[in-house]
């Protein structure tokens, strides 16, 4: 099958599925320079089938997930394809942001990450504790410079601004309940910049909020009002079926370079790795190949062929032993 996106109008836009064979031709036009890869993404990633979730999530590298997610982005990122003036007449107001929470290394970033691409987002990513500063009013600062390249975007563009995807990575570093410690001014005036900050454009739409947490009580509630982070969902472990998922993902590159020996099972390691984290799944494949790595290395390491290493279920014995890892059953 030939496919040729003629993108000057939308009518002249080709539908349908693609397959292996599937030539794909970009012509440039006033709309779209295919200039590169970036903007050639731009237009892939504009289609999305929300009603296979798990696909579409595996194919941006997250595994576990299936339709537990479905609700999120029903009420998330399906109203952000909604075009605007249609979302004004019919009077629909965007849910303006989302805490995920739950045990470290679950995906809750990666979640986030797929999010923005799906959207075609501009993606933001804040990690808490980076705000802090010593400096009297630098905190702030800082908060209010994480909104200026959307406030710009909209002043500039109006409806036709890309979506900023502003991710607050650890937000229980910055948010904490206001008063909670009466010495730490700062912490409290981070607070309330962000409210003043999130307050001064929830009319606005394009910001979509992310915050990501291991202690969600810890978050000022204020912040989790409705139009603030208003949707909270827990990522917790993934059960066997989501570790085969994400230990697929995580061998797949090995796999595709011959790298990865028949004789690991997955199904079984997805048994054996109850109570892994994705995160910790993934450690445990990357460890797994270094091992291999080291094995195939000869006396003179100038003379490795790289090729030749291979990982073996031998290896990931060994990188069991090597990590330590706790956590909890299925
Ligand atoms: N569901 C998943 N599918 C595929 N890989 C995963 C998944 N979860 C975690 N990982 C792996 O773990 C890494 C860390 O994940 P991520 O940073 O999203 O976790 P997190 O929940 O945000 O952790 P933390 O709470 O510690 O910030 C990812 O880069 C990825 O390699």
């Amino acid at each position: 099958m030939r496919v040729s996106f003629a993108t000057q109008k939308a009518g002249n836009a080709c539908r349908g599925k693609l397959v292996k064979q599937t030539e794909i031709h970009f012509f440039e036009s006033d709309l779209f320079k295919v200039s590169d890869q970036k903007e050639v993404k731009m237009i892939l990633r504009r289609d999305l089938n929300i009603h296979d979730l798990a696909a579409e999530m595996k194919s941006l590298g997250v595994g576990g997930f299936g339709n537990e997610l479905k609700d999120v982005f029903s009420m998330l990122v399906v109203p952000r394809f909604i075009p605007q003036e249609y979302a004004r007449e019919v009077r629909c107001k965007y849910k303006q942001g989302i805490i995920f929470h739950g045990p470290p290394g679950t995906g809750k970033t990666l979640i986030a990450r797929a999010i923005s691409k799906i959207v075609n987002g501009k993606l933001q990513i804040v990690r808490g504790p980076e705000i802090f500063s010593n400096f009297m009013g630098s905190s702030e600062a800082k908060i209010r410079a994480v909104f200026n390249s959307a406030i710009n975007d909209l002043i500039e563009k109006g409806d036709k601004s890309p979506l900023h995807v502003i991710v607050f990575d650890e937000l229980d570093s910055i948010a904490r309940e206001k008063g909670i410690n009466p010495s730490d001014t700062t912490a409290d005036r981070v607070v309330n910049q962000l409210l003043t900050m999130i307050d001064g454009y929830s009319e606005l739409s394009n910001v979509l909020l992310v915050g990501t947490t291991n202690q969600l009580e810890l978050i000022d509630k204020a912040l989790m009002r409705p139009g603030r982070f208003e949707l909270h969902m827990e990522i917790g472990l993934p059960n066997e079926a989501g570790r085969k998922e994400i230990l697929r993902i995580n061998v797949k590159r090995l796999q595709w370079k011959g790298a990865l020996s028949s004789s690991v099972n997955l199904d079984e390691l997805a048994k054996e790795t109850k109570g892994f984290s994705g995160a910790a799944l993934a450690a445990l494949i990357q460890t797994a190949f270094f091992l291999a790595v080291t094995r195939a290395v000869p006396e003179n390491i100038a003379d490795t062929v790289w090729a030749d290493a291979k990982v073996e279920q031998e290896d990931i014995d060994r990188a069991f032993g090597k990590l330590k890892l706790t956590g909890r059953t299925d």
